[in-house]
């Protein structure tokens, strides 16, 4: 046995084609990484893409990303732990392409270091992209929706940390648990007004965009990375697209507030005995440039 089927090819159509055509979908953090390849598949399906982020060199290579397969996009500057700059920037979507139908809210922040040496900064960083940042970008969508009569989805990106935790990812598993609990608020919330609030939890996905210790950049170090995984290989981006698009599209219109987690199984390998233990300061040294907070 080798492990799951690897899936259809890059380009391979899930949903019916113009499954999205007509509507505008915003992805914050669409320029890179699987923000860029969740804004792909829905461009791909018929709809106009919006991706909001920080920096201009993420949206130009989002941009191209979502032009190449022939839909309409558009960047717009925004940092989502800013409620008036949303603001700004759902003004300027609609201005260039029309009001929001779906709202991916994949913007996210991290770095792994143990607990005690996160600074109150940094700290503040990841927990206000991941968790406050996804609440401002809902709650202008909706209020925008529901002034709109307009249905609509959200889809917030989780990880498989906010159930288990883990080392090294306090900042981030704890903003992530957050996430999967406003997405079960807000679902209950908005359901009258015709807005689904779903999650979608990915495990590895290693791309180019992550920072390295984040990543394999080597053959062996990704076969040594898909060894970890029950299904026996890592997450293709484009996966994780077709998983966006289903829970935002109409055929998943009964589905709401859940968060769907995509990890060849990961996450649920843990057994009575485990590998041997490894203290978080080895796990993640510190790199030689780190700050001595000491
Ligand atoms: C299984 C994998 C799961 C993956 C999940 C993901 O989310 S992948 C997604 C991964 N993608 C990304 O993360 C992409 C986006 N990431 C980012 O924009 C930054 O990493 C950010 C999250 C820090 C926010 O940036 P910003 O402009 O708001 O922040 P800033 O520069 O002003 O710093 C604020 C504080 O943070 C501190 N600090 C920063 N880095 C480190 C570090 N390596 N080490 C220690 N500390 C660090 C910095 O020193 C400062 O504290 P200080 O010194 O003043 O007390
Ligand atoms: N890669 C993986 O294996 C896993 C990823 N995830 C989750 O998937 C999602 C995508 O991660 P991934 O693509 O790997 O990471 P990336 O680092 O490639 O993407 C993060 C994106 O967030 C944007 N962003 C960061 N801070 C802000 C901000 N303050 N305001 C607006 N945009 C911001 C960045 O754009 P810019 O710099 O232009 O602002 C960037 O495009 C995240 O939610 C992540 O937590 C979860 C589990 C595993």
């Amino acid at each position: 046995m080798s492990g799951l089927p690897v899936p259809p090819p890059l380009g391979t159509a899930m949903l019916p084609a113009g499954t999205f055509a007509g509507q505008v979908v915003a992805v914050t953090g669409g320029g890179t990484g699987l923000g860029k390849a969740i804004a792909v598949e829905f461009a791909r399906l018929g709809a106009a893409v919006a991706v909001l982020s920080r920096k201009p060199e993420h949206h130009a290579k989002g941009v191209a990303a979502i032009e190449v397969v022939g839909a309409k996009a558009g960047a717009f500057a925004v940092d989502v732990r800013d409620p008036e700059a949303i603001a700004v920037a759902f003004d300027e979507v609609e201005a260039a392409l029309g009001p929001v139908d779906v709202l991916v809210n994949n913007a996210a922040g991290n770095f792994p270091q143990p607990a005690e040496d996160i600074s109150p900064r940094g700290w503040r960083a990841v927990t206000d992209i991941v968790l406050d940042g996804t609440f401002f970008a809902s709650t202008e969508f909706a209020r925008r929706a529901r002034a709109g009569g307009r249905p609509g989805a959200v889809l917030n990106i989780a990880a498989t940390y906010a159930w288990t935790g883990g080392p090294g990812t306090a900042h981030s598993a704890a903003a992530k648990a957050g996430v999967v609990n406003l997405t079960q608020s807000l679902a209950v919330e908005w359901a009258p007004d015709g807005i689904r609030v779903n999650g979608l939890a990915p495990g590895l996905f290693p791309h180019e965009d992550v920072p390295p210790q984040m990543r394999a950049d080597t053959p062996e170090g990704l076969a040594s990375l898909a060894r970890t995984v029950p299904a026996g290989r890592v997450g293709s981006p484009h996966e994780l697209g077709w998983a966006a698009t289903f829970l935002c599209s109409p055929y998943a219109a009964y589905l709401t507030g859940h968060t769907l987690v995509l990890d060849g199984g990961n996450w649920l390998r843990r057994g009575l005995r485990m590998p041997d233990f490894l203290p978080v300061r080895e796990q993640f040294p510190p790199p030689p440039d780190a700050k001595d907070r000491s």
